[in-house]
């Protein structure tokens, strides 16, 4: 591989360089040329009415919005060199073809392409191609940029032998690249791995685990932006959306996808998805844990079927001067069927006065009438039925039910006996019952609950594709329902076991796809770490043992010597020398983060304000002005920095309920950095740590 060139000369037209840097410019005037294209698009005679010119107006600006040129977004980032043409037959001999990959298409005023979108067939080879397999490509050549301008290039010469495979410098660059701003999009050094699961079929369910770092969301997200390329008009027809953990978390990646020209994604937490009531309240850990389970969904499966009262005599339509019986035995025969029946309880209780209606047309046609469809409409609107389809087949508010269920221990015993023991009715029974759906105080569970019953009534919109990242600390409950929002499509479970901080985090992949109902996903891991350096991750994987005994070791791209340092400071001057800390950092180019023990942020808050340092909270955007963001330890997971200081290990293990959860949240905590970790502490260390002194 050719080392990034230095650059020559412009004026020398034999200089690569300068030749693509003249293919940069010539595909930025094809860019403008198309945007002017669209702009002078005359709508006037083509519109019927104004209703229409508005619509063709607003798509045609979305368009034009989607050509912009973004001076610091390069408009392409690779180069393949095929041997032949694509598509040709190699046999043939037919002349190899040039393609240059970008964010986009871009084509000149013949149509010929100038720049392919990355997500094309004919850019896979650019993500996949390699010494072993070169997929046709006799040159991949990578892009360097610096602002808006190419600077740099690196040559792969996949068919040439004597050519050794190295790390391509270009992307550690990217890597370490300064951090301001949200999380940005990696399409120009996707690696081969992450691409297959990138360009991974819209039929199938894949979940990946993934240590720290290893880019589980980034995949996720490209993912997405792949699926809407390759599948435009189902999935606008169905619908994607990403679920994250938090809203910080949202915050932080929610720029991927508009800067990949994907405009349409929603991205959501679970507890957006299940707000079916205000949550004021919150459960013990005991009470959460029962909540969550799946075992929930049969208890208030039977409990919403008690609902359901056989009929105990028949009725009578009275319709002009006759009248018509229905015997108890035939709506008894009724109900038996629609029971039997896999369908939703509202979607029964409205079948059912069609049902009754239709047994007295039949009543009807054998005495010689030739009713219509009018007259059975009539007939299920008829006063008896309705009274008979209420007594029957009550209509029941989901949110009552669960109130019912949370706050009358006669009726949970009821229906959770033989499923909950005793003490697990007891755990989820509300100490006062609640008196209302508006006054209850209900828990983020609760909603979940609440979800389950209103998919009992009814069934819940399915999207065409669900992104869930940061899955493993869901509940069953919690999976069910994501599950229902991607019943008739797909879904990509993104997790690392190690970093499940819930009560009820996820142990096994498999048995959380069941819940999901995607148990037919494939599990893929990624193991090559992107984010942490080797000393890093090295450090905090010593925790791995205990955490997630049995789960591999992430590797790590980047070496950086001295990017580990571990302090121990007298208690009353930890505060101090914390501070100091971000200081230090903050003569480094990039984002700092300073994670701490929920507990520990106030003081520490209170303390940089002293020191005259501004800081931000997680999913506050960095600036160059203000660059240090205050992370309280249970907010962390997902984000990273590109300096990290980490305020008193043992405070963030002893602020959770259990060690190992506590364990697993210092693991988050010391895998956030990109390119430096300063740990400080007064405290001892927990052992797994202690056992080598590090100091930097
Ligand atoms: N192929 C790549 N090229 C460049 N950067 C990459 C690549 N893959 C991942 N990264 C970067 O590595 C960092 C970590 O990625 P990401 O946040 O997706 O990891 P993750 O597996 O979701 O981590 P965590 O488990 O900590 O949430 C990000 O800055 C991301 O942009």
């Amino acid at each position: 591989m050719n080392a990034p060139s230095v650059p020559a000369p412009e004026s020398e037209p034999e200089n690569p360089l300068a030749r693509e840097q003249a293919h940069l410019t010539a595909s930025r005037s094809a860019l403008r040329a198309m945007r002017e294209d669209v702009a002078s698009l005359d709508i006037r005679d083509v519109t019927a009415n104004w209703v229409n010119a508005a619509v063709l107006q607003s798509q045609i600006d979305d368009r034009i919005k989607a050509l912009a040129d973004l001076a610091h977004t390069p408009l392409f980032f690779g180069r393949l060199d095929f041997l032949h043409a694509p598509g040709a037959e190699q046999a043939e001999g037919g002349e190899g073809e040039q393609f240059y990959i970008g964010r986009r298409h871009v084509h000149d005023a013949d149509g010929d392409p100038m720049v392919i979108d990355w997500r094309a067939p004919v850019s896979q080879p650019f993500y996949r191609a390699s010494k072993k397999d070169p997929q046709d490509v006799g040159l991949r050549r990578r892009f360097g940029y610096t602002g808006g301008d190419l600077t740099a290039y690196e040559d792969e010469h996949l068919t040439d032998p004597g050519e050794a495979e190295q790390v391509s410098k270009l992307l550690q660059q990217e890597i370490e690249r300064p951090r301001v701003g949200p999380m940005r999009d990696i399409v120009a050094t996707i690696q081969p791995e992450q691409d297959e699961i990138v360009r991974g079929g819209l039929a199938g369910s894949v979940c990946v685990q993934g240590g720290p770092g290893t880019g589980k969301t980034a995949v996720g997200l490209h993912r997405v932006a792949y699926l809407l390329y390759a599948h435009r008009e189902r999935l606008a027809r169905t619908g994607t959306l990403v679920i994250g953990p938090n809203r910080s978390f949202l915050h932080y990646i929610e720029q991927v996808l508009p800067a990949l020209g994907e405009l349409e994604v929603r991205q959501a937490t679970v507890a957006d998805l299940v707000a079916h009531v205000e949550v004021r309240g919150t459960d013990d850990p005991a009470a959460a844990l029962v909540k969550g389970d799946a075992r929930m969904a049969e208890v208030l499966r039977g409990a919403l079927r008690s609902y359901i009262t056989m009929p105990r005599e028949g009725i009578v339509v009275v319709r002009g001067s006759r009248r018509w019986r229905v015997p108890v035995y035939d709506l008894e025969e009724i109900v038996e069927e629609l029971l039997a029946r896999d369908m939703r309880y509202g979607a029964a209780r409205e079948a059912l006065p069609q049902r009754i209606a239709h047994a007295v047309l039949v009543q009807m046609e054998r005495s010689g009438e030739a009713p219509d469809d009018r007259v059975q409409d009539a007939v299920a609107r008829n006063a008896a039925v309705k009274a008979a389809v209420k007594a029957i087949w009550p209509p029941v508010d989901p949110a009552k039910l669960v109130l019912r269920l949370l706050s009358d221990a006669e009726f949970l015993a009821a229906h959770a006996g033989g499923i909950l023991d005793e003490a697990e009715q007891k755990a989820v029974l509300w100490e006062r019952p609640g008196r209302g759906v508006k006054s209850a105080k209900w828990s983020a569970a609760d909603a979940v609950l609440i979800d389950e019953a209103s998919d009992l009534v009814s069934r819940t919109h399915s999207l065409g594709h669900v992104v869930l990242d940061e899955a493993q600390d869901l509940s069953p409950m919690q999976y069910r329902a994501v599950g229902r929002r991607c019943t008739t499509g797909s879904a990509t479970v993104l997790g690392d076991l190690a970093q499940g901080t819930t009560p009820w985090a996820t142990r096994s992949w498999d048995e959380a796809l069941a819940h999901l109902g995607k148990a037919d996903a494939v599990v893929e891991e990624l193991t090559a770490g992107f984010r942490v350096p080797r000393e890093v991750i090295a450090y905090a994987s010593r925790l791995l043992p205990v955490i997630a005994p049995g789960l591999a070791e992430v590797g790590s791209v980047r070496e950086a010597p001295g990017s580990l340092s571990v302090r121990r400071v007298a208690s009353s001057g930890l505060t101090e020398a914390v501070v100091g800390a971000c200081v230090a950092s903050l003569s480094q180019e990039g984002s700092i983060g300073l994670i701490a023990a929920d507990a520990r942020v106030p003081e520490l808050a209170r303390a940089l304000d002293a020191a005259g340092l501004g800081c931000l909270s997680p999913g506050e955007e960095t600036t160059p002005d203000v660059r240090l963001t205050l992370v309280p330890a249970s907010l962390a997971k997902g984000l990273e920095y590109d300096y990290v200081v980490l305020d008193e290990p043992a405070a963030v293990v002893s602020g959770e309920p259990d060690e190992r959860t506590g364990l697993r949240r210092l693991y988050v905590a010391l895998t956030r950095a990109v390119s430096g970790l300063t740990v400080l502490h007064s405290a001892s260390l927990p052992p797994a740590l202690a056992s080598t002194e590090h100091n930097g």
